[in-house]
């Protein structure tokens, strides 16, 4: 069996950061947003991306930017991973990918089957899919599940992870439903917005590996 994939995301100080490594996180998110309570800027990024080992990925994470300071944000950070988690096309995804070997994930709010279906514009132009509830006061970090049932028996076209609303309790429960072979959680491992909760950054990860 391949090993599961645990992402936290919206970390933003170097104590979480340490704890997620530490209890098996297999990839650290960097919110780079400034309405976000997650958010850190390029430095700060930078500075946490230096303290995440080799064996886990760290990924920055940006909403609907332009592709200049895209650009800078990654020549800042130097991430492993890109998550796009706006308005970003698939065209300029495309042209992006072809000029980078960063991976490159994308965000999809999903709201019913043709969520799914509309998805798969980004064939070719990210390497994986991020499933996450619609946007609501933020475009993610909401705290909100989608429903899993309608990724129960879909037919995956891409890689793709789970997102939205994932806690310690229902994160066993919702690999059962979905399958999933990433997970990927913000609010449900903090104690208030943007305060990562480090026990519950060990009971995740815990959960999910056990599942
Ligand atoms: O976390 C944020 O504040 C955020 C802000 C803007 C866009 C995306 C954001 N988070 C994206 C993530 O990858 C979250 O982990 C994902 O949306 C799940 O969040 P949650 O439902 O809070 O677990």
């Amino acid at each position: 069996m391949s090993e599961m994939m645990i992402k936290i995301c919206g970390l933003s100080t170097p104590e979480t950061v340490d704890a997620a490594v530490d209890a098996g996180a297999t990839h650290i998110g960097l919110v780079h947003y400034e309405p976000s309570p997650r958010h850190v800027s390029l430095e700060q990024a930078a500075q946490l991306r230096r303290r995440i080992p080799e064996r886990v990925k760290a990924v920055l994470l940006l909403v609907s930017m332009e592709a200049q300071p895209t650009v800078e944000a990654l020549q800042a950070v130097q991430p492993d991973v890109v998550q796009f988690h706006g308005k970003e096309t698939a065209e300029w995804l495309a042209v992006l990918k072809q000029h980078t070997s960063l991976e490159i994930w994308k965000a999809i709010g999903v709201k019913d089957e043709g969520s799914l279906e509309r998805a798969l514009k980004f064939r070719g132009a990210a390497d994986r899919l991020l499933y996450d509830a619609a946007a609501g006061k933020l475009p993610g970090g909401n705290g909100l599940a989608l429903d899993w049932s309608l990724l129960a028996h879909h037919r995956h076209e891409m890689p793709w992870g789970l997102a939205g609303g994932l806690t310690p309790d229902n994160v066993a429960e919702a690999i059962r439903q979905t399958g999933a072979s990433l997970v990927d959680t913000s609010s449900g491992v903090e104690s208030e917005p943007g305060v990562k909760d480090v026990d519950r950054i060990r009971a995740f990860c815990q959960a999910a590996r056990e599942s």
